[in-house]
């Protein structure tokens, strides 16, 4: 697990660690990493062209001493200052003390640069950047120079990922002691490039994470895995009422989500049932009302309902069962419906429904995710998974949930996933982890995180990210693409007990 932490609790534990050390020693490791960082990126040190944008504070001191290391190495390095007044002393000493200088004409050295080492803000920066730092960024951005941030990109918001206002963007970003939610929260995480963390020694045992991001060990271990006592009960049997007459393609997207999430079998109620069958003949079909259609461990509701979705919610939301609400089930939802259930509900809104419950925006909901998500868990006293770039999971929050655990970032995916239909196999897959009896949080956060992989897959191409080179998907590619998913997260092939090695 990758967990990231707020302003506070680093600056608790920073302090604690400084307490212990001789002045300096943090900046000094912190400088000495960012260095390193910087000197692989420029694979040739000597010679190099370096511009230092030098803040007032000690995300400024990095910078100079991380360049005070690479001028003792040979690099041309120049520092702008933002205010002239007030600099980290002793960083500034040591880097003319190495070589280093001040620049006097900043555009002109930034048009230059090899590489651009952005020490204007970290945690301390509040709000988009200053007027006069605006035209360094740009101007660091037009140059053509590598750009590597100093713990955050200065101008975001390092506790919720907000960018309010003109920020650097990063080719890399260099953050100290731990993940702050910034570096991987959208809009910000667009603004980081590739993160590497630098340990300060900080000791953040008994802090709780603000963010989490689930990694393959992780789902790994959560996956369901069937064994020899099990039986399609016992794998877990997901009901789905999605599709309507004139949606009955979302019937057969979140049906193939269920399938492709390892439901042992999967009972669909509603007008999409012709279309289910055609495509999957394993589905078990009901008129309805899905109270009727017999035993199962958990409801996905909604997708592709139409108008038409009040009665089959009530009735799912009625049972003792896990539910997980999407689309349109998550219009004429009342916040103390959900609060008054006993069992777990799962929301997964995307932006624009998000919006509509809060009575928001969708633009502040985008701006905002980590926030917003955080807002709806509370509201609706459930577990909310906000879909879009960086899908987040929040645990239930409000009356009676005292501690405040953290949000699940989602690590995988691709622009690609932007496209109708694969929420309705988001839902599906959701829905059937949540009858093989994960938790909400997990089956949410664990469903997107396949969901995402399998996206790229189905894009292909080489970027990390899926979107270099990959091509555009269609919802029921992300669907086939799950099992390929799961697979890669597994790892290997296990073998069952008993079987003999050399056969497979
Ligand atoms: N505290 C520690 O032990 C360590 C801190 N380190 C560095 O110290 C940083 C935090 O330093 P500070 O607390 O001094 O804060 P920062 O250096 O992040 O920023 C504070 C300064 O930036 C200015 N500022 C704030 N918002 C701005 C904006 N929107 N545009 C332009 N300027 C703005 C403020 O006037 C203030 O002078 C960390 O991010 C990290 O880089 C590292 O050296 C590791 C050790
Ligand atoms: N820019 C993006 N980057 C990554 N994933 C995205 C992006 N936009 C949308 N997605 C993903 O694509 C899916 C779209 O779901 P949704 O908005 O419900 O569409 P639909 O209702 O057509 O199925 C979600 O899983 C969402 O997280
Ligand atoms: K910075």
């Amino acid at each position: 697990m990758r967990a990231a932490y707020g302003v506070e609790t680093v600056r608790t534990a920073e302090r604690e660690l400084m307490a212990r050390l001789p002045e300096g020693a943090l900046m000094q490791r912190a400088a000495a990493g960012l260095a390193a960082v910087c000197a692989g990126l420029l694979g040739r040190v000597y010679g190099s062209r370096v511009v230092l944008l030098v803040g007032s504070g000690d995300n400024g001191g990095d910078a100079l001493y991380a360049g005070a290391r690479l001028a003792r190495r040979g690099a041309g390095v120049s520092a702008v200052l933002l205010d002239a007044g007030r600099v980290h002393a002793g960083g500034l000493a040591a880097l003319r003390a190495a070589g280093g200088r001040v620049a006097g004409d900043a555009l002109g050295v930034l048009a230059r640069a090899e590489l651009v080492v952005d020490g204007i803000t970290g945690i301390g920066g509040r709000g988009g950047l200053r007027d006069a730092a605006v035209p360094l960024a740009r101007a660091a951005r037009d140059s053509g120079a590598v750009v590597v941030a100093v713990d955050l990109p200065s101008g975001v918001e390092a506790d919720s990922g907000e960018v309010r206002g003109e920020c650097v963007r990063a080719d890399a970003t260099v953050t100290f002691g731990t993940y702050k939610p910034g570096l991987l929260i959208d809009p910000a995480r667009e603004y980081v490039g590739a993160v590497r963390l630098v340990e300060l020694g900080l000791d953040l045992g008994t802090a709780e994470a603000d963010v989490e991001a689930l990694q393959h060990a992780d789902v790994a271990a959560l996956l369901p895995v069937p064994g020899a006592e099990s039986d399609k009960y016992r794998r877990g049997v997901v009901g789905v009422v999605a599709g309507s007459e004139r949606y009955p393609g979302a019937a057969v997207l979140a049906v193939a989500g269920a399938l492709r999430g390892g439901a042992g079998a999967v009972r669909y109620v509603g007008h999409g049932a012709d279309a289910v069958i055609a495509r999957f003949p394993e589905a078990l079909v009901h008129a309805g009302p899905p109270s009727k259609a017999g035993r199962v461990q958990a409801w996905v509701v909604g997708p592709g309902l139409g108008e038409d979705a009040d009665g089959a919610l009530e009735d799912v939301l009625a049972s003792d069962v896990p539910v997980l609400v999407d689309a349109d089930g998550l219009r004429p939802l009342a916040p103390e419906r959900v609060r008054g259930r006993d069992a777990p509900t799962l929301l997964t809104p995307h932006a624009g429904e998000a919006a509509a419950l809060l009575g928001v925006s969708r633009e502040e909901v985008e701006a905002g995710r980590l926030v917003a998500v955080r807002e709806l868990a509370a509201l609706y006293g459930a577990t909310v998974l906000l879909k879009g770039s960086t899908t987040l999971v929040a645990p239930p929050g409000g009356a009676g949930f005292a501690v405040r655990r953290p949000v699940r970032v989602n690590p995988t995916g691709t622009p690609w996933l932007a496209t109708a239909g694969s929420g309705d196999v988001l839902s599906g897959l959701a829905g059937a982890l949540l009858a093989a009896g994960l938790g909400a949080m997990d089956a949410g956060s664990v469903a997107a995180y396949l969901h995402g992989l399998a996206g790229r897959l189905a894009a292909g191409g080489q970027g990390g990210d899926g979107v270099l080179g990959g091509a555009p998907v269609g919802a029921h590619d992300v669907a086939d693409a799950v099992p390929g998913a799961w697979r890669g997260v597994v790892g290997r092939w296990r073998a069952a007990p008993g079987t003999p090695f050399g056969t497979a």
